[in-house]
């Protein structure tokens, strides 16, 4: 937030915002804070506390390293920089939909840290759209394969996983829920704040989503359907419903397809800023020449086995 004082909306009472990470409220709201904050706060609402936004943006709270580095300042140590912890890992995924059917993954191997964008690459059928779905826990993983911060996610629910990472389907209708341009944006953080359909967005949000709709160009649409748009706006609709959540990671499922130049910038550019918040990204293309500019890496999937282009690249040299 910028030098100046923010006031949100939430009904009645209100909480105010002031910018140096201080937090004012304004008539009886203690209960509505103590009740919200949390939800405010995974929105980017309010400002996070020291732990939280030492392991970056994300819903959780801090991890292993902001938390240990919290503490040593806490007690007046020198900060030594910690080595990254993975965000997300598999460990030798082999997938078949059925019992006794070929597998459609192979002994996957990755490992993806707090930050980082990568783009899944492969031929049709090679088994993209299945890892990813692996990964965020849309289908289960085989214990002991996937691992979230450590953890295995075969011991995560999907809701838990869903708090954490944002999955923009390939099909933007197989998203959409709402019957015009401005609700499809809103909903999710309406959703996660437990807003009631007569309850006013928090001003900080509808600003946030403001940006996003001129960002994706869709700012003269709000009323129209979903439905109505064009195959380029709706894949930028889906995206930017699911970006306006702060997520620790985001999954996109081929969002370039029949998008424009334009278009893919202004995708560009979406993600760009949710990595430089901190984000990591997945991003299954199949079209990684639009993305030379960027700071990406990427994975190569064939016949179900993923292959990690840089490090091969590295090793060759
Ligand atoms: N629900 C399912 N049941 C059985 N087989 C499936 C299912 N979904 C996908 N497959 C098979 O798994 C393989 C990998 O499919 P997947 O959709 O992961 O590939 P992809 O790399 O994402 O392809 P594309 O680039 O065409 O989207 C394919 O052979 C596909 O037919």
């Amino acid at each position: 937030m910028s030098g100046r004082m923010d006031e949100l909306a939430l009904a009645a009472p209100r909480l105010v915002v002031l910018d140096a990470g201080t937090v004012a409220l304004d008539g009886p709201a203690e209960p509505l804070r103590r009740g919200a904050s949390a939800r405010l706060e995974a929105l980017g609402l309010l400002p996070a506390d020291s732990s939280a936004a030492a392991a970056g943006p994300g819903p959780s709270g801090g991890g292993p390293a902001g938390s240990a580095a919290t503490a040593a300042a806490a007690r007046g140590l020198p900060r030594t920089p910690a080595a990254p912890a993975p965000l997300l890992e598999a460990r030798g995924l082999s997938y078949a939909f059925a019992r006794g059917a070929e597998s459609v993954l192979r002994d996957v191997r990755l490992t993806l840290y707090p930050g980082e964008w990568r783009l899944l690459c492969g031929d049709n059928g090679s088994g993209k759209t299945t890892l990813s779905r692996l990964l965020m826990g849309l289908l289960p993983p085989p214990k002991g394969t996937v691992f979230w911060q450590g953890r295995d996610t075969a011991r995560r629910t999907l809701y838990f996983l869903a708090s954490e990472i944002g999955y923009v389907f390939q099909q933007p209708e197989q998203q959409f829920v709402a019957s015009t341009v401005w609700d499809e944006l809103l909903y999710s953080p309406r959703a996660e704040l437990r807003l009631r359909p007569q309850d006013p967005e928090p001003e900080e949000l509808r600003q946030r989503a403001e940006r996003m709709l001129a960002a994706i160009g869709l700012e003269g649409k709000t009323d129209e359907s979903p439905y109505w748009l064009s195959g380029g706006e709706k894949r930028l609709l889906s995206a930017a419903s699911v970006m306006i959540c702060p997520k620790r990671l985001y999954i996109l499922d081929e969002p370039t397809a029949g998008i424009d130049y334009g278009g893919v910038r202004l995708l560009t550019n979406l993600c760009r800023e949710a990595v430089g918040q901190g984000a990591a990204l997945i991003m299954i293309t199949h079209e990684p020449e639009l993305f030379e500019g960027e700071v990406v890496k990427r994975w190569r999937m064939t016949e179900g086995q993923l292959r990690d282009e840089e490090l091969e690249e590295a090793k060759r040299r």
